[in-house]
C-alpha cells in the first residue's frame, strides 16, 4: 500500500475478493480527504471488501490502494469475538496501542485523555470498568467506534457502524464522525441507511462488485440511480 497524506484515499483499477470468489472489478473510485464518504449497495455488492481492501487486510489482485498507513476499521459487530475477558476501557485502550505501533509500553498521561475523551464522545464513560460479554449488541459497537476514534488514524473505515443502535446512540456516532472530520480525518462508512447517507459528504454507490455511481448525495441517491443500483434494470433504464 502507498502511503500519501493530505489526499483522497484511492482505489485505482482494483480487482480484489477471497479465494475463489472474486468480488471487486477493476474499481476505480476516490475518498475525499478530510470528508465523510457513504459507500451503499445492496447485500454482497461490495461494501466489506472495498473496506477490506482500504483497510489493507485484503490484497488486491490487480490495481494500486492508495491510502494513510495504520487506518482504523470498525468491522461489523457480529464479526466481533466477545469472549475476550475485555474490559470496555481495555478495548479503547488497544486503539491508542495501534496508534503508538504496539502495547509494550505504557499508556501516557495523553493516551489516558484520548480514550477517556472518546468514551465520553461515545456516552460509554459510565461502561468502562464492564467486560465486552456483559454489553449490549449496540453498547459494544459504540465501544469500537471509541476504539478506532481512539487510534487518531487520518482514515477511519466504519461498517454498518450504526445498524444495531437505536435513534441517540446512531446520533452519537454520526456526532463522532462529524467530529473526525472536523479534525481533518477521512471517513468511509458503509451503511443501508439512505436517511444517513444522505447526511455524507460524498456518497459511492456500488453493484455487483463495481462502481455504479459516486458524487454528491444529492446527485448519487436519486430514484433511478437506487432503483437501477438495487439491480432492477441497468442505468438510464429505471423510471
Ligand atoms: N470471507 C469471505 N470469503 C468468501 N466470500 C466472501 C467473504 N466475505 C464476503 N464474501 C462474498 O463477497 C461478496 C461481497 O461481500 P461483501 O461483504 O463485500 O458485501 P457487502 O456489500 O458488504 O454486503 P452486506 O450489505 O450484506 O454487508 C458476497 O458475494 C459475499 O458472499
Amino acid at each position: 500500500m502507498v502511503c500519501t497524506t493530505q489526499a483522497d484515499a484511492e482505489l485505482d483499477t482494483v480487482s480484489a475478493g477471497y479465494t475463489g470468489r472474486p468480488v471487486l472489478h477493476d474499481v476505480s473510485v476516490r475518498f475525499p480527504h478530510g470528508r465523510i464518504t457513504a459507500l451503499v449497495g445492496a447485500n454482497g455488492s461490495g461494501k466489506s471488501t472495498v473496506l477490506g481492501v482500504l483497510a489493507g487486510l485484503l490484497r488486491p489482485v490487480a490495481g494500486t490502494v492508495r491510502a494513510p498507513r495504520r487506518p482504523a476499521l470498525v468491522a461489523q459487530h457480529t464479526a466481533v469475538p466477545t469472549l475476550l475477558p475485555l474490559t470496555v476501557r481495555d478495548t479503547v485502550n488497544m486503539g491508542r496501542w495501534a496508534a503508538r505501533g504496539g502495547p509494550w509500553r505504557r499508556l501516557s498521561r495523553h493516551d489516558r485523555d484520548v480514550v477517556d475523551r472518546c468514551l465520553s464522545l461515545l456516552g460509554i464513560g459510565d461502561l468502562a470498568t464492564r467486560t465486552l460479554s456483559a454489553l449490549s449488541g449496540g453498547q459494544r459497537q459504540r465501544t469500537l467506534v471509541a476504539q478506532a476514534l481512539a487510534q487518531e488514524s487520518t482514515l477511519l473505515l466504519l461498517d454498518e457502524p450504526t445498524s444495531a443502535l437505536d435513534t441517540s446512540a446512531s446520533a452519537a456516532i454520526l456526532r463522532a464522525l462529524g467530529d473526525a472530520r472536523a479534525e481533518g480525518t477521512t471517513v468511509v462508512h458503509a451503511t443501508h441507511d439512505l436517511a444517513q447517507a444522505r447526511q455524507a459528504d460524498h456518497c459511492v454507490v456500488l453493484r455487483q462488485g463495481t462502481v455504479f455511481a459516486a458524487g454528491s448525495p444529492e446527485a448519487v441517491l436519486s430514484p433511478d440511480v437506487l432503483h437501477a443500483a438495487w439491480g432492477l434494470s441497468g442505468p438510464g433504464e429505471a423510471g
